[in-house]
C-alpha cells in the first residue's frame, strides 16, 4: 500500500505528479479556517506532510499517530518544533541552498530601492509630478565601493557577499556564529562584532533564521550604534527586529532608510508606521518567490519527503527523530 501524503500548499503539478507516483496525496492547495478540519482528519493515517509555514508541535502530532515526516518548503523552520517532532521519531526537513541566488537578487533589489528611492520616484513620474526644475528631492545614495554589513553568513548571506564583493565592489563585514573562511577569501569578507559591523556599515543586512538567540536581535541599542547614513535590511524574518525599536530609529532619523522583506505580523497591518514612511521600502516576504525557484524549493521538498518514507535519509534532514 502506498503511503498517504497531504500536500497543504499549492504546488506545481509536476512535483504532484512525482509524489504520486509513490504515494497517495492528498491535496488541499492551501489552508484556511474551513479546510484545516478536512486536514486535521486526513492527518490521522497521514504518513507524509508537504507544505510551507505549519506549525508543527506536540498538539499538532497528537493527531497524528502515523507520520514518519513533515517537509517544510522553506528553508526556514520556526514553525517545526522539532523537539517534539524527534520525540514521536518523525524526521523533519527543509529546503536550504535552492533559494539562495533568488533571495540574494531580490537583497540586492532592496538595497538599491531604498537607496536610490525607487518606487518613491516611480510614483513620482506616474503622477505627473516630473517637472524640467528637478534637483536634489530626487537624489539617493549609492550603493557601489560602500561597506555592507552581513549579520549570518551563511548560504544566502554569501550569496549577497559574492553579488555585493564582486558586481558593486563594495566591501563587506560580517558577524556569524563562526568564521567562515571561504567569504573571507572569496569575498575578501571581514569577520567582526555585531558591535564594529554596526558601527561601520553604510548598508546592515540581517540573514540569520529565527530563533531564541536571534529574536529581536536587532533592538534600540543596535540601530542607535548604525550610522545616521546607513540604510537597514531584512530579509530573515520579522521577529528578529524589534520593530518598535526600527520605528523609532527610522522617525527620528537615528537610521537613513530600511528595506524590508519581513515583518513581526504578516501581512502587515495597514496601520503599520513603516508603511506610511518614504525612507522604507516594503515587500511581502517574497525573496524566494519566482517560479523557478519555487519549482525547486517544492522539488527539494518532494524529494526530502518521498526519500524519508522510502526509509533513506532525506538530504536535508534537520532532526535525529529517536528510534530511527
Ligand atoms: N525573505 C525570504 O523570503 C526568505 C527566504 C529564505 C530564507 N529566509 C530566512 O533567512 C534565513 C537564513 O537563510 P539561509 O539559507 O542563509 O540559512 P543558513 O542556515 O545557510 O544561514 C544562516 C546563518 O546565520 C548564522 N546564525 C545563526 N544564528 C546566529 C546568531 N545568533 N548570530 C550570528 N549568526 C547566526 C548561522 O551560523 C548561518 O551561517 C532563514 O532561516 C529564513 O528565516 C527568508
Ligand atoms: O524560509 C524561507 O524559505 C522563506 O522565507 C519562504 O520562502
Amino acid at each position: 500500500m502506498k503511503p498517504k501524503v497531504l500536500v497543504y500548499s499549492k504546488v506545481d503539478p509536476k512535483v504532484l505528479d512525482f509524489v504520486k507516483q509513490t504515494c497517495e496525496v492528498v491535496y488541499f492547495e492551501g489552508l484556511e479556517e474551513e479546510t484545516f478540519p478536512t486536514f486535521l482528519h486526513e492527518l490521522k493515517d497521514a504518513h507524509g506532510i508537504l507544505g510551507a509555514g505549519l506549525k508543527v508541535d506536540d498538539d499538532l502530532l497528537k493527531n497524528a499517530p502515523q507520520l514518519k515526516v513533515v517537509s517544510n518548503i522553506s528553508v526556514g523552520y520556526e514553525n517545526l518544533h522539532l523537539p517534539a517532532i524527534s520525540a514521536r521519531g518523525v524526521m523533519a526537513t527543509n529546503t536550504p541552498g535552492v533559494l539562495n541566488d533568488t533571495v540574494a537578487d531580490l537583497i540586492m533589489g532592496l538595497m538599491l530601492s531604498t537607496a536610490r528611492r525607487l518606487p518613491e520616484l516611480d510614483q513620482f513620474v506616474k503622477t505627473g509630478q516630473w517637472d524640467s526644475n528637478l534637483g536634489e528631492q530626487y537624489f539617493g545614495l549609492d550603493i557601489h565601493q560602500k561597506v555592507l554589513g552581513i549579520i549570518g553568513m551563511g548560504g544566502i548571506g554569501s550569496a549577497v557577499a559574492k553579488r555585493a564583493h564582486h558586481g558593486f565592489d563594495m566591501e563587506i563585514l560580517y558577524h556569524n556564529r563562526s568564521r567562515k573562511p571561504d567569504a573571507e577569501e572569496k569575498y575578501a569578507a571581514s569577520y567582526c562584532t555585531m558591535e564594529e559591523l554596526l558601527q561601520n556599515s553604510d548598508f546592515v543586512l540581517l540573514m540569520t533564521p529565527l530563533t531564541p538567540e536571534t529574536e529581536k536581535l536587532m533592538g534600540e541599542k543596535e540601530f542607535s550604534l548604525m550610522k545616521k547614513s546607513a540604510i537597514f535590511i531584512n530579509s530573515s524574518r520579522g521577529k528578529t527586529v524589534d520593530e518598535e525599536a526600527l520605528i523609532q530609529a527610522l522617525q527620528t532619523g537615528e537610521i537613513y532608510g530600511a528595506g524590508l522583506d519581513v515583518f513581526v505580523n504578516e501581512p502587515v497591518e495597514v496601520d503599520n508606521p513603516l508603511l506610511s514612511m518614504k525612507n522604507v521600502v516594503t515587500l511581502p516576504h517574497i525573496g524566494s518567490a519566482t517560479y523557478e525557484t519555487r519549482y525547486k524549493m517544492a522539488m527539494s521538498a518532494a524529494t526530502n519527503l518521498v526519500a524519508g518514507l522510502k526509509g533513506e535519509t532525506p538530504t536535508n534532514l534537520l532532526n535525529k527523530p529517536v528510534n530511527i
